[in-house]
């Protein structure tokens, strides 16, 4: 095999695997060089088996809410063996096809660069090899939980996202530090699935805070009737587990202590950053990788190393570690050809300006863009519309008690959106048509001339610019 590439890449999740086959597609040779999963942290202990876990939960909702349908309890054996599925049995042989396909090189084994433009990898059988990229070298290798340093909670080998996302059965008692996105999908999934109590501690004063307010209102009351106990402004000051696997108990500010069979900690992520060898280049090790928007690392002298997806901490989302991927394959394979690297399709725009995320709970919350706050720090003179989802027509015939609200944040001085935010079952699917309409500036007076479909959820369209004064 050779030892000689155009691209190495270190860390093939979705971010790492997608700069290979762009790479690949604009003419170069490339290598992925990955030491657990082909596939990465979201194959197969985020994004898909926790949205495996959540799916019955939301449809079992959706099902209550429609008179004339009953349902049981959800049997969690089998939803936990459909998550099985989801992630292949933890197995990636599939994926392994897929890049075989590209055609790209798999180099199992823990990658570390070792100066410019060599990678020494550590293969599982402890033999190791150097390779070198004749063009760049890629990091892509995630990010991975960060576990506050609360006395006592290393020590209780709590859950973090990788053991909740692959566990074998639902905890009788569930206790979550945190109130982000993994907090809450995860809280909700374990309760939904069997948790008889779910005590979510919530550092501050509402959930999922990078979002608009009105949505963290909704999601705590959707909470609050599924029996989730939140608390907030609390947390752990200690916590104890003296028998492995047994009960935990953990220390709040005030109150009695709160004992529970599992606890889950969710409170952010850390770069993947610290083994691989970002001292041997000039940068510093456990940081995320500062990159320009080409995804090339600013500091290092000839420009051979890039960094994509959480590995630089731009945003810790799937589709934007991809979408910087395919930027950066596309532009390693111009400079190496001596092409123009300068086109619009080759420079990161999207990122920076509040990417689109949707949160899969039951009411789902989707946002892209500015909220009003961020809209309002940054300058722009705005004004917001809201409206109440369950007086559009489509979003009634969903099921009864329909709860939903949107809002819109407007440019005034150029009459465009800025952000868009939806909170409500089966709203997700709403978010691609606000992506549009954000990135792509439309012009409100434009934007009335797209008729949303009758009776579909979609006329929250219609009625957001009625209520704007259209
Ligand atoms: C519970 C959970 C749910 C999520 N749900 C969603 C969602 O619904 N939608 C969404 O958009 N995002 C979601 N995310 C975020 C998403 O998982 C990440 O943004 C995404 O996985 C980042 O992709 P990546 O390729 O940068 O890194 P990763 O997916 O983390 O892949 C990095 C890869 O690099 C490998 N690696 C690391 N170091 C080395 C090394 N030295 N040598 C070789 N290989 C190495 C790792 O083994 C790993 O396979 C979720 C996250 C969590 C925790
Ligand atoms: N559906 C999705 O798109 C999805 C799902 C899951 C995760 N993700 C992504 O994965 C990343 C990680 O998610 P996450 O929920 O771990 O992070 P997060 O940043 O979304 O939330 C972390 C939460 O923990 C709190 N926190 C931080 N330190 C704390 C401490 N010491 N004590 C108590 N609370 C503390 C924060 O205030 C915050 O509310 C996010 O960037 C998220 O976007 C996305």
């Amino acid at each position: 095999m050779s030892d000689e590439f155009d691209v190495i890449v270190i860390g093939g999740g979705p971010a790492g695997e997608n700069v290979a086959a762009r790479a690949v597609r604009g003419g170069l040779t490339a290598a992925v060089v990955e030491n657990r999963l082909l596939g990465g942290e979201c194959s197969y202990w985020a994004c898909i088996p926790s949205k495996a876990l959540l799916r019955p939960v939301e449809l079992a909702a959706e099902v209550r809410r429609v008179p004339g349908l009953t349902i049981g309890p959800i049997e969690a054996g089998k939803v936990l063996a459909r998550r099985d599925e989801a992630v292949a049995h933890y197995d990636d042989s599939g994926q392994l096809r897929w890049l075989d396909g590209v055609p790209a090189t798999l180099l199992r084994g823990a990658g570390r660069l070792d100066g410019p433009r060599r990678v020494r990898v550590t293969a599982p059988d402890g033999s190791e090899r150097t390779v070198t990229a004749r063009h760049a070298v890629v990091l892509a290798t995630g990010s991975t939980p960060a576990v506050p340093p609360v006395p006592g909670l290393r020590e209780a080998n709590p859950w973090t996202s990788h053991e909740v996302t692959a566990a074998t059965s639902v905890p009788e008692r569930l206790a979550v530090i945190g109130g982000g996105v993994v907090a809450c999908e995860m809280a909700q999934a374990m309760h939904g699935l069997g948790a008889r109590q779910t005590t979510m501690l919530v550092r501050g004063d509402r959930l999922l805070p990078r979002m608009e307010p009105f949505a963290s209102e909704l999601l705590a009351a959707s909470f609050a009737d599924a029996g989730i106990d939140v608390r907030f402004g609390t947390g752990a000051v200690a916590v104890e587990r003296p028998e492995p696997g047994g009960k935990v108990t953990i220390r709040l500010p005030d109150g009695p202590p709160l004992e529970a069979d599992e606890l889950l900690v969710a409170t952010g992520r850390k770069p993947a950053t610290t083994q691989v060898g970002l001292d041997t280049v000039g940068l510093e090790p456990g940081r995320y990788v500062e990159v320009d928007d080409s995804m090339r690392a600013t500091g290092v002298d000839g420009g051979w190393l890039y960094a994509v997806g959480d590995a630089n901490g731009r945003t810790l989302l799937t589709h934007m570690g991809k979408y910087q991927a395919r930027v950066c394959g596309d532009v390693i394979a111009a400079r190496a050809k001596g092409e123009p690297d300068d086109l619009p399709a080759l420079r990161d725009t999207a990122d920076g300006r509040g990417a689109p995320q949707v949160v899969f709970t039951d009411p789902q919350i989707c946002a892209v863009g500015l909220t009003e706050a961020a809209a309002r720090e940054a300058g722009f003179r705005i004004r917001t519309v809201e409206y109440d989802l369950g007086s559009v027509s489509g979003a009634y015939l969903l099921g009864d008690g329909y709860r939903g609200r949107a809002k819109a944040v407007v440019d005034e001085d150029r009459r465009v959106l800025l952000g868009v935010t939806f909170a409500g079952p089966g709203v997700a699917e709403l978010l691609h048509a606000a992506t549009i309409a954000v990135t792509g500036e439309v012009p409100l007076e434009r934007l009335w001339h797209a008729v949303p479909s009758f009776p579909t959820v979609s006329e929250i369209w219609l009625r957001l610019l009625e209520t704007y004064g259209l």
